[in-house]
């Protein structure tokens, strides 16, 4: 794993090596992908089976085999340990009441002239949800962007989720039920994006898709943008978590918050900053002694090879302003009071505040949303909300006399734009 430090000379460079990570734009990604999704546009249902069966083994015939009724989900929810049906439904619980909290409403004001303006807010008619489904399942993704969806009102979610040799856990399909999901097709990758995108004989054309996803999704969704809306590109997991070497940064805790996102892919990212190198020593060793006993510490062990790093800063302001350059998906202040940085904080997807707050739990259970922009996207994008099921029509109503100034602000833009139909448009209404 890398250790860079800020006093070195060459660290604005490795840090841009670093953070340099775009798979999105691999030309030969972005050809694959460019021809299932030509193939799905032509083909549709055949060509989504075909695909199916050829990159997730899925064993079915029929694309009818590929859809889950809402039998098997109910039957999957009733089915569940019940300690495991209580975390889930906890979970839920918490996802909900966040996003209950993040919905927009209409609302209109009256002006100076006696015209009423204002924003009129709508839910999406229906969406696709990705819910990944490759290397690992996630039951926690299927609460994230249904839940939302179904608080803005969305009346129709259609959640796609890949499942490997025909094998999908049963906690996705609860959560499923639980979040009232209305139809579940096993399908994934850049051919579930196509067929939700441009519909096929069975699966239906939706407005918009959300979730994250492997290179394949994240591609696929850019390259549909346009056709239907996408929330963000989310692609592998990333953690930067931030300590100061006080007396209760616990290493251990500390290196098992890097690899929890470490273990998600070998792509994943996991940085450590920190203003004290003997800290950071510690978390050195103490990575090396949790991959000995981690399951999947051969994925976690590439990530950190691949893209992990640790590294030294002279002071917290230097810190900071690391932070700022990374934007990182998920940001852990390991320090005694985190409210003393959240000001310096400028970009990060979902901030966690104290050395209390582990990532892990924002990924669960926590109540805000885990679907957040990655690869520095924290610049200038949000973590997903139920903003992002509602849209918005402006409404515009000008009363008779209210409507004669303003007509004549706007016959005399339109003249200077040399657009004469505007202007006699506007005319009409004050020189009647
Ligand atoms: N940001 C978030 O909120 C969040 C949440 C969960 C997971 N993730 C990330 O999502 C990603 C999930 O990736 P995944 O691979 O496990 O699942 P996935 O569902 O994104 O991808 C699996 C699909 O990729 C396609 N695929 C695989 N190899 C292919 C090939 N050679 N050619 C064409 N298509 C191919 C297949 O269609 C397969 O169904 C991980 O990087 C994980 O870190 C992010
Ligand atoms: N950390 C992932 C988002 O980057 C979300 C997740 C789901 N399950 C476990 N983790
Ligand atoms: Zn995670």
């Amino acid at each position: 794993m890398r250790q860079l430090s800020t006093q070195d000379a060459d660290f604005d460079s490795q840090l841009t090596e670093l953070l340099a990570f775009e798979t999105v734009n691999d030309a030969d990604l972005l050809k694959t992908v460019d021809d299932i999704i030509a193939k799905v546009r032509h083909g549709g249902d055949r060509v989504v089976l075909e695909l199916t069966q050829q990159f997730d083994q899925h064993p079915a015939t029929t694309i009818q085999a590929l859809e889950l009724s809402q039998e098997a989900l109910a039957e999957a929810f009733i089915n569940l340990d019940d300690v495991v049906k209580t975390a889930l439904t906890t979970a839920a619980t918490r996802v909900q009441n966040f996003h209950e909290r993040q919905i927009q409403e209409t609302w209109q004001y009256e002006d100076e002239l006696g015209n009423r303006l204002g924003q009129k807010v709508t839910a999406l008619d229906r969406v696709g949800i990705y819910v990944p489904g490759g290397l690992a399942s996630y039951p926690s993704s299927v609460l994230m962007n249904a839940i939302p969806a179904k608080v803005a009102g969305v009346k129709e979610v259609i959640m796609v989720v890949p499942a490997p040799k025909g094998v999908l856990n049963p906690l996705v399909l609860a959560a499923a039920h639980l979040a009232k999901v209305d139809r579940v097709f096993t399908i994934g990758g850049a051919q579930a994006v196509a067929a939700l995108a441009y519909g096929t004989e069975t699966i239906p054309a939706v407005d918009k898709i959300t979730g994250p996803g492997n290179k394949y999704v994240a591609a696929a969704k850019r390259a549909v943008f346009g056709q239907v809306g996408i929330d963000m590109i989310a692609g592998p997991s990333e953690v930067l978590v931030y300590a100061e070497g006080e007396a209760q940064d616990c290493a251990d805790w500390l290196a098992m918050d890097l690899l929890s996102q470490a273990e998600h892919d070998r792509i994943a990212q996991a940085i450590f900053v920190t203003t004290s190198e003997k800290q950071l020593k510690e978390v050195a060793i103490e990575i090396e002694k949790a991959l000995a006993k981690l399951p999947k510490a051969d994925i976690a062990r590439d990530s950190l090879k691949n893209r992990g790093a640790l590294i030294l800063v002279k002071d917290r302001e230097e810190g900071m302003a690391v932070i700022n350059r990374v934007a990182p998906e998920h940001l852990e202040l390991s320090v005694d009071n985190p409210d003393a940085l959240l000001d310096s904080i400028r970009h990060a997807g979902a901030i966690f505040m104290g050395r209390h707050t582990p990532e892990a739990i924002g990924d669960y259970c926590a109540g805000p949303n885990h679907v957040l922009p990655t690869s520095g996207t924290a610049r200038f994008s949000s973590p997903l909300g139920v903003y992002d099921f509602q849209k918005k029509s402006s409404i515009i109503y000008c009363s008779e006399t209210g409507s004669k100034p303003l007509a004549q602000t706007a016959d005399i833009l339109a003249q200077h734009e040399d657009l004469e139909a505007h202007a006699r448009s506007a005319r009409y209404r004050y020189k009647s």
